[in-house]
């Protein structure tokens, strides 16, 4: 999908990092039509949540299912062609090569695309240096982005940090998804590379991945609606 074709509304990407369904599907009343674009990751997918992205399909949302997904090739394919039955619009799984090749051959003939997670938006240099990698952050983003492009994947994922780097390297041709977005004010928490909601679309990003400044805040649909106006905004 090229980014003029987003609906502002759906570059945003609520994060339903909550305890459980209960939670989220109240969580989810409260946004109301303020939000049409929902991420469902660990916490609640091992809280029994899975079966709330074919409800949240059905009743006209789209939904990101945040796996991360990185093994041998072979369970990698197969728990993708699982996740595509279930109606996603996104799928995440780690940058490497064996997994990204594993993901988009078993996505295709699906509605689902796959985004790599390049390098996590609470990693500096310090911490790829205590992984084991000899690259700095920025390089490592740009070189897993030239994988993925090389092997057909659909989107990155990546902070906003990288994104006007990422889009020169990419074109228009994958989407680029950014988390590590935090509202001025806004508590950092465990994220190293962040940006404003308005900066992040200023750099390029086609959809911002926003979580606890949402979910926390004492007015969900407030900031929410904040997030929004600022994404317009920034869209001209
Ligand atoms: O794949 C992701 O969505 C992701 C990648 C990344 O590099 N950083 C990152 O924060 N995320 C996710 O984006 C969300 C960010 O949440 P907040 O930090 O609460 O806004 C969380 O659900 C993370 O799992």
């Amino acid at each position: 999908m090229q980014p003029a074709d987003i609906a502002p509304k759906d570059r945003l990407i609520v994060a339903l990092d909550l305890p459980g369904v209960t939670e989220a599907e109240a969580m989810i009343a409260r946004l109301g039509d303020s939000v049409s674009f929902y991420k469902i990751g660990y916490q609640l997918a091992y809280a029994g949540g899975l079966p709330l992205v074919q409800q949240l399909a059905k009743s006209g949302k789209k939904v990101f299912v945040d796996l991360k997904l990185h093994d041998i090739g072979n369970t990698v394919a197969r728990g993708v062609e699982s996740v595509a039955k279930l109606g996603a619009t996104f799928l995440t799984v780690h940058a490497y090569p064996q997994t990204m090749k594993a993901a988009v051959e078993a996505r295709s003939g699906s509605g689902l695309k796959i985004l790599a997670v390049t390098v996590l938006t609470s990693y500096d240099d310090g911490d790829l240096h205590a992984a084991g990698y000899r690259l700095n952050v920025s390089d490592l983003v740009e070189a897993r982005a030239q994988q993925a492009q090389v092997l057909g994947v659909d989107g990155l994922v990546s902070s906003p940090e990288e994104a006007a780097a990422l889009r020169k390297i990419v074109g228009h041709q994958m989407n680029l998804v950014t988390p590590g977005i935090r509202p001025a004010g806004t508590a950092t928490g465990d994220q190293k590379r962040i940006m404003t909601p308005a900066r992040a679309i200023a750099a390029g990003a086609d959809y911002l991945v926003v979580g606890r400044p949402i979910t926390e805040a004492a007015d969900p649909r407030a900031a929410a609606d904040a997030v929004q106006a600022e994404i317009r905004q920034a869209l001209g």
